[in-house]
């Protein structure tokens, strides 16, 4: 399938001399959810603001839906729709009024019905005669994203869609997205939160200093970076650890009431099953096992850390 965004060698200076992205290139399929994480500064605002052309790439060529976005920006502009990371809305103007007025922005003409449903979707229908001011900041951001899909886009960016909102509210956009998700739109965002990317993405980009370390689906990231901590509780404390089981990468919690041991989920045999019998053999009574997954953030850091080593 033709990608819906297609990035190739895509790079940018700033006239200040940063270089915000070197020779980047990325495929994105249509319906899905990537996310891009990145620290402070890595180029993801620079990629999503080249891409909607409000910055203008110092080499390479994107297109969108085969548009080439310099060439052939209008077409590929209609395809897309951008929530900015910070809020700015016409504070008098009625909401209806402002997705309407956006709407009108992209030369589409007026569709009524298309701006109800759209409203009802976002929970908004009741608030459509409201003064953006009096919108709770939630409110706001749902009508920052009426406003981008008010031209019916095929491409959602959001840019930090979930800065400084509360969990409840985080979880309310998490929703707002997979049903747009759902309806077909392509969705690329931009987050801080490794929750958000683990909960959402089905693919997952890491970026960094202009780079694109890694695009990958998020099952293959979480399944190739990701370790697991088998924790065994013991009915007994021990007072040292047998030396066979500590060559074999075994470790022991202080107060001797907990093993502790990391194995690589993608190892063919872990091991885990020889371990236990070991453990029954020494007549070490096992209370309870628990095993933990590393999370995102951790193979993020270790991500991170490996590039800067
Ligand atoms: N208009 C600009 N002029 C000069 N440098 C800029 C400009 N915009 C961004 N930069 C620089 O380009 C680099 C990438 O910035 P960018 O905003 O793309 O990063 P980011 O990954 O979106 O960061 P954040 O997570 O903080 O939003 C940074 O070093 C930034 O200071």
């Amino acid at each position: 399938m033709r990608p819906i965004i297609d990035i190739d060698h895509l790079s940018k200076r700033y006239d200040s001399g940063t270089v915000a992205l070197n020779d980047v290139s990325l495929q994105i399929s249509e319906g899905e959810i990537l996310a891009l994480l990145g620290p402070n500064g890595a180029g993801k605002t620079t990629m999503i603001s080249i891409i909607c052309g409000l910055v203008v790439p110092s080499g390479g060529t994107v297109r969108v839906g085969g548009h080439d976005i310099r060439r052939d920006w209008r077409a590929a502009r209609k395809l897309i729709g951008l929530v900015p990371q910070e809020i700015a809305l016409e504070p008098f103007e009625k909401v209806i009024d402002c997705v309407r007025f956006t709407r009108g922005l992209y030369g589409a003409p007026p569709d009524e019905a298309y701006i109800e449903k759209l409203l009802r979707s976002l929970a908004l229908w009741d608030k459509r005669d409201a003064r953006t001011r009096e919108l709770s900041g939630g409110m706001k951001r749902r009508v920052l994203i009426a406003k981008a899909l008010s031209h019916r886009p095929k491409v959602l960016f959001l840019d930090e869609p979930t800065a400084g909102v509360d969990v409840t509210l985080r979880r309310e956009m998490w929703q707002v997205v997979q049903e747009l998700r759902n309806d077909g739109v392509t969705i690329i965002l931009t987050t801080h939160y490794l929750e958000e990317a683990e909960d959402m993405a089905d693919r997952i980009g890491v970026i960094n200093r202009g780079e694109l370390l890694l695009v990958k689906p998020k099952d293959e990231l979480m399944g190739e970076f990701g370790k697991k901590h088998l924790t065994i509780a013991l009915d007994v404390p021990l007072a040292t650890l047998p030396a066979e089981l500590a060559a074999r990468g075994l470790t022991l919690s202080a107060d001797g009431r907990e093993m502790g041991y990391d194995y690589d989920t993608r190892a063919e045999r872990t091991g885990i099953a020889r371990l236990l019998a070991d453990l029954a053999e020494r007549d070490i009574a096992v209370r309870d096992v628990s095993t933990k997954q590393s999370s995102l953030e951790e193979i993020f850091m270790s991500l991170l850390e490996e590039e800067t080593a």
